[in-house]
């Protein structure tokens, strides 16, 4: 199929995420590989209005594959919120004879790229770059699985002491609205329980956890909690037990951005080598507002407004398989 992309940008936006850096690679190479030029645009959306916009060669993203990060930097734009930010943005794409972009970021840089390629006829495949796994339509996010193996290290080491000196740890990790990495990096790091937004929502899950006498068993306990206006985060939770369940000694650790550093582990390397070529090739089909997701191992096209839905469903699965292995 013929396509009209001579000329692709790629920028990176909002939260950064291990494993973008890999997929800036893949980006450029496919795009060079099929006779396009790449211009790497730096600090996403402000970079674009800002037009610090510099064209890339192979060798341009070298040696980047097993760094966290972004070398692209990346930020969150206001300006582009605007329509004249946007326009501002739309004439440093045309300066450039840029006729299509990459975004990699979360559902916030997905939704702002839906909005600028409806305004300006512009091809725009998005990459779900985020540690939050909160995407709709595809399995997982470029980030995500090294974040879950940071926080599965940190837990390892905060069971040392919760066990030694039999303490009730509230472990808070990020996510915003979704629940994912407090789940999966409970059931990996063999924690008690996990306190997320989407089941917080519903019912006062450490009332019936301690109802539940989760303790009755084991003399020491963590419990992930997302931080989320929804669950209240671990010092709220940690206040409440103090007030509510004295017989509990408790403690609390937030991981804050530990969790978005560090080299991308082997499948968020593979996970983003896959979507930055799958997106050359999406654009080669003319293909446009779509993020590429992976499902069941296949690359899948899937529209922005359905990839930003917030109606993700927690896996009843994995709630399952944390109750059980728990007790
Ligand atoms: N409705 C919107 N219209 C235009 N741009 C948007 C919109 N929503 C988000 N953006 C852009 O995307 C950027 C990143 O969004 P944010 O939610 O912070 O991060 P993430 O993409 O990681 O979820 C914002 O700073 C803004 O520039
Ligand atoms: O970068 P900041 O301002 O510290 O924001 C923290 C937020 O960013 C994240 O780490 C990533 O979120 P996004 O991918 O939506 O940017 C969230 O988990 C967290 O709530
Ligand atoms: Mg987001």
């Amino acid at each position: 199929m013929d396509s009209n992309v001579k000329s692709i940008g790629v920028l990176t936006s909002g939260g950064d995420a291990p494993g973008m850096n890999a997929a800036i690679r893949a980006v450029t190479r496919a795009a060079i590989f099929n006779g396009m030029r790449v211009f790497g645009i730096y600090r996403g959306y402000k970079g674009l209005i800002s037009n610090e916009i510099e064209e890339f060669k192979t060798n341009s993203v070298s040696n980047i594959i097993q760094k966290g990060g972004t070398i692209l930097k990346t930020a969150r734009c206001e300006e582009f919120m605007t329509e004249a930010g946007r326009k501002t943005a739309y004439e440093n794409m045309q300066r450039h004879g840029i006729d299509a972009l990459v975004v990699i970021g979360g559902d916030g840089s997905l939704t702002g790229a839906g909005v600028f390629a409806n305004e300006y006829n512009i091809p725009i495949v998005g990459l779900p770059g985020t540690i939050d796994n909160d995407l709709n339509g595809t399995d997982t996010t470029i980030g995500y699985d090294t974040a879950l193996n940071t926080i599965m290290e940190s837990m390892d080491k905060i069971r040392d002491t919760a066990t030694s000196h039999e303490r009730l740890f509230f472990v808070e990790v990020m996510g915003r609205n979704c629940g994912y990495l407090a789940l999966n990096s409970a059931i990996a790091s063999g924690a008690e329980a996990a306190i997320i937004p989407e089941i917080s929502i519903e019912k006062d899950q450490l009332a019936e956890l301690i109802n539940q006498g989760f303790r009755k068993s084991k003399s020491s306990s963590m419990v992930l909690v997302t931080e989320s206006e929804v669950t209240g985060g671990a010092m709220n939770l940690a206040e409440r037990v103090k007030k509510e369940y004295p017989q509990y000694d408790v403690r609390v650790s937030i991981l804050g951005h530990l969790q978005r550093g560090g080299s991308p582990t082997a499948q968020d390397r593979i996970l983003a080598s896959r979507m930055g070529v799958a997106a050359i090739q999406a654009l080669l089909e003319n293909q446009r507002n779509v993020m590429i997701g992976i499902r069941e191992n296949e690359i899948d096209y899937v529209p922005f407004k359905r990839a930003i839905k917030k109606d993700r469903e927690i896996s009843p699965e994995l709630l399952e398989v944390l109750k059980i292995s728990s007790i």
